[in-house]
């Protein structure tokens, strides 16, 4: 079935599949000219309109990068704005040979750093292999300062597209990153996507490659149907422990993105008595393995505020034999390993700290990007899992991936992870998929943080979460 673009367009590539997928495209008729010409002329088209008439250097290496930024340079100069080329290496390849010939404008060597209002950084793309040596960076930083604004072209020099590295300390900061073709794992991979600036995709025709990650876009919400009630819509429940005021954050948070009945499953009713009551959040209390065995229970949440004693331990197994979809967070996963086997659907939600400890637990290398520990642990634990950070990841037991977009950074504040523990399980409850789930509620999380502004509350967050699914409804 041929997917829609914009599902295409979102999904992220390494290198080898960004070499397959052009691979592909020369042995359906198109050159790497071509190619080039049409990746050079969108990425010079987002230029022109930035630029406004304004001076633009570009910066070329001795790959098919330099050769992008000899067409940009030439789709400039034919609609009248000022550019001067700086080659900072003869190029070398074919098609970049030919971009080279066809450009008639202002060409120096690199010697002298000139100034201006653009700079365009088409020195290396994909294909930096290596640390960028002495001269090359002085030149890229010494350009970028010497203009008002910063624009790299597919990569920013000096950043590794598969990892997100930067091989050299201090590379200039972007204020644009044109992709070209695919987005690459370090668009949106901590610290190389803090370093890109506003993030722009040209599309050159590449196809969908099977089992790529794909971007986290927006997600449609329905209205509940017209015959809905609160049991159809979908019971959760929210297991309390010894810090209540956790999972009272997480049913907050539920409360606002589609679960129709949430309740608050508290072991020790003096406890229970002792949390400010929201009017909305029923609170049983009592054993807590009677609690869970309720049949009209959509999904349970258990680990915010849990607690890491033997009680806790007896509950987390009791609510994973359960069988009912599960969303295990923050303390739950300070306890979980092998040997208490996931009987149902289960998410996941570790933040650094947390997937150390799940790593140790499952006798997992704790190396490699972040993307492929998630990968290990999804696969080891047979469970879908959210790794939290600025740049979230989502990754299913199959080996789905999907990477959101960096979020606020004003989230990095405690609370924050019990109310994306309480919108994904809300979620879950909804109807039941763990990919989707989680996918729903690390957007309504970033959304609610976006719609907060600066300087929130974890509460404030997860009051807003309503608007952020508002936002969203199809
Ligand atoms: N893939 C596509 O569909 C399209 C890609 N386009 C553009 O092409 C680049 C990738 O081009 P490529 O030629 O593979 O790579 P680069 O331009 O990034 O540079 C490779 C050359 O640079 C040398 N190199 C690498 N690292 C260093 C370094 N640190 N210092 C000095 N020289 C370095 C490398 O030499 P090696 O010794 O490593 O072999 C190469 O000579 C992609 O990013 C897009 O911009 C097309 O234009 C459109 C289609
Ligand atoms: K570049």
């Amino acid at each position: 079935m041929t997917q829609p673009r914009d599902v295409t367009l979102s999904q992220i590539l390494t290198v080898a599949q960004m070499r397959a997928a052009e691979d592909e495209l020369v042995a359906g008729g198109l050159s790497v000219e071509a190619l080039m010409e049409v990746a050079g002329r969108g990425a010079g088209e987002y230029v022109r309109r930035l630029a406004a008439g304004r001076s633009v250097t570009v910066l070329c290496g001795p790959g098919n990068n330099g050769g992008d930024g000899y067409v940009i340079a030439r789709h400039l100069m034919e609609h009248g704005n000022p550019v001067t080329v700086v080659a900072a290496r003869e190029p070398a390849t074919a098609a970049a040979i030919n971009a080279r010939h066809l450009f008639e404008g202002n060409v120096t060597d690199g010697h002298v750093i000139v100034s201006g209002d653009v700079f365009v950084d088409c020195l290396f793309g994909s294909g930096l292999s290596r640390a960028l040596p002495e001269d090359l960076l002085a030149l890229v930083k010494g350009l970028s300062a010497a203009h008002h604004l910063t624009v790299a072209v597919d990569l920013p020099s000096g950043i590794e597209s598969d990892s997100g590295a930067p091989l050299n300390h201090d590379l200039p900061q972007n204020d644009v990153t044109i992709a070209l073709g695919a987005w690459k794992q370090a668009h949106w991979t901590m610290p190389a996507c803090a370093n890109m600036g506003v993030l722009r995709l040209v599309d050159i025709g590449v196809t969908l490659r099977q089992n790529a990650p794909r971007l986290l876009l927006r997600p449609r919400f329905q209205a509940p149907a017209p015959d809905a009630h609160k049991y159809r819509r979908g019971l959760l429940g929210i297991v309390s422990g010894a810090m209540p005021g956790a999972s009272i954050l997480s049913a907050t948070a539920a409360l606002r993105v589609g679960a129709g009945y949430v309740k608050l499953l508290h072991p020790d009713s003096r406890l229970a008595a002792c949390v400010a009551p929201l009017p909305e959040l029923v609170t049983t209390a009592g054993a807590i393995d009677d609690l869970v065995s309720d049949p009209r229970l959509a999904a349970l949440l258990l680990g915010p505020g849990l607690g890491r004693d033997d009680t806790a331990r007896r509950h987390l197994e009791t609510v994973v034999t359960r069988g009912v979809p599960t969303v295990l967070d923050a303390d739950a996963l300070m306890l979980l390993g092998p040997d208490i086997p996931l009987k149902a659907p289960t998410i996941l939600t570790p933040h650094e700290g947390e997937m150390a400890a799940l790593e140790r637990a499952f006798l997992l290398p704790a190396n490699g990007t972040r993307l492929h520990r998630a990968k290990a642990l999804a696969k080891q634990a047979r469970a879908t899992v959210v790794l939290k950070g600025p740049d979230s990841i989502v990754v299913d037991a199959s080996g789905r991936v999907v990477v959101a977009p960096r979020a606020s950074s004003w989230l990095s504040s405690a609370g924050t992870g019990d109310v994306l523990a309480g919108l994904i399980a809300s979620r879950l409850a909804v109807h039941g998929e763990t990919l989707r789930a989680a996918c729903e509620g690390v957007w309504l999380h970033g959304e609610a943080a976006r719609l907060c502004g600066p300087a929130f509350t974890s509460n404030e967050l997860a009051q807003a979460a309503g608007r952020a699914l508002a936002g969203a409804l199809a």
